[in-house]
């Protein structure tokens, strides 16, 4: 059976963690194929906070550096949303030494999932608008549910706010610059069959196929030598990734100097003020 493949590994917030002696992330070993699942929870929209951003890179270094596993399936645990990206609350009346945490943790992540040795499928179960979507392009292949609820794509600019070059770049380099160019202006979020068709996704199928397809996929990457895989992907992904890292810490005062503005830091509450008043 195809679940057999599959070990589980699963991201979850402190604050939603039950007794404080089980372990933050789960890393089973009873896999013998070398495919772990990655499931984001944190409810209830799967935000990346600080703790899950640093989370989710302690668990990929886990995998990364245990060579019993070779792949990993990246998905949600969260009913209908894979994740709603950045948590906003981090960006929103923090301390300057809180932002620079934050940005160095997000940038972290990118370069840890750009740069991975591992297979990476993205099994999209959810909507994922901005980081959400960043996560899923990091990765080797996307499947999309299809529920025309799922958007993804990167819409920062309705938030008042800019995609840093390296989310740009990793856009550019999935669905081409004209494409990029127009989704990123325009703060587009693509809704499944659309997302097939500029290349943003690899895959639409129906909502109870994602995970058996995610299997199916990882299979036929599996089957390529991990040495000639691996390689390729860093000629593809290094030049790329290598501008992030030549100027991390440039990067960073880029974004304390952008957030702290007055500009966006009342953007940002708006946005998230008009969020919270959506139920009432
Ligand atoms: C040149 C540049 C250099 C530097 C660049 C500078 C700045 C750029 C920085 C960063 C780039 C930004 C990247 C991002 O990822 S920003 C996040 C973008 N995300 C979104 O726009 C999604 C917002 N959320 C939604 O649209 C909906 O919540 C969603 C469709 C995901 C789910 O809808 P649902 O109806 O199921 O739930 P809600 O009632 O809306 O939300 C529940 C609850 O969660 C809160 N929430 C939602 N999203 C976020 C979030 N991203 N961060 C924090 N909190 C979030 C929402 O307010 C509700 O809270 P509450 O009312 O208190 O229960």
């Amino acid at each position: 059976m195809a679940q057999d493949l599959v070990d589980g590994l699963l991201i979850k917030a402190r604050s939603h963690l039950p007794p404080p002696s089980e372990p933050l992330g789960k890393l089973s070993k009873r896999d013998r194929k070398g495919v772990a699942v990655i499931k984001l929870k944190n409810p209830p929209v799967n935000s990346l906070s600080l703790e899950v951003l640093t989370e989710f890179v302690i668990s990929l270094e886990k995998l990364e550096n245990d060579k019993t596993f070779r792949g990993v399936i990246v998905t949600s645990d969260c009913p209908g949303i894979f994740s709603a990206g950045l948590d906003l609350t981090e960006m929103c009346g923090k301390s300057q030494a809180h932002y620079a945490e934050f940005w160095r943790a997000v940038q972290e992540l990118w370069l840890r999932l750009y740069l991975s040795n591992l297979v990476l499928i993205a099994a999209i179960n959810g909507v994922s608008p901005a980081g959400g979507c960043l996560i899923s392009l990091t990765c080797d292949y996307r499947v999309l549910a299809d529920n025309p609820k799922y958007n993804i794509g990167l819409n920062e600019t309705l938030l008042g706010v800019v995609a840093p070059s390296w989310f740009k770049d990793t856009l550019v380099n999935t669905v081409g610059h004209r494409t990029a160019e127009r989704a990123l202006q325009l703060g587009l979020l693509f809704p499944p069959a659309e997302a097939l068709r500029v290349g943003m996704v690899d895959q639409v199928v129906p909502e109870d196929q994602v995970h058996s397809t995610a299997l199916s996929v990882m299979a036929q990457w599996l089957a390529v030598p991990d040495h000639a895989r691996q390689l390729t992907k860093s000629l593809m992904r290094k030049p790329t990734a290598d501008r992030l890292v030549k100027q991390r810490d440039a990067d960073i005062q880029y974004f304390l100097q952008f957030v702290s503005r007055d500009s966006i830091q009342k953007s940002l509450r708006m946005y998230l003020d008009k969020l919270r008043q959506k139920k009432g």
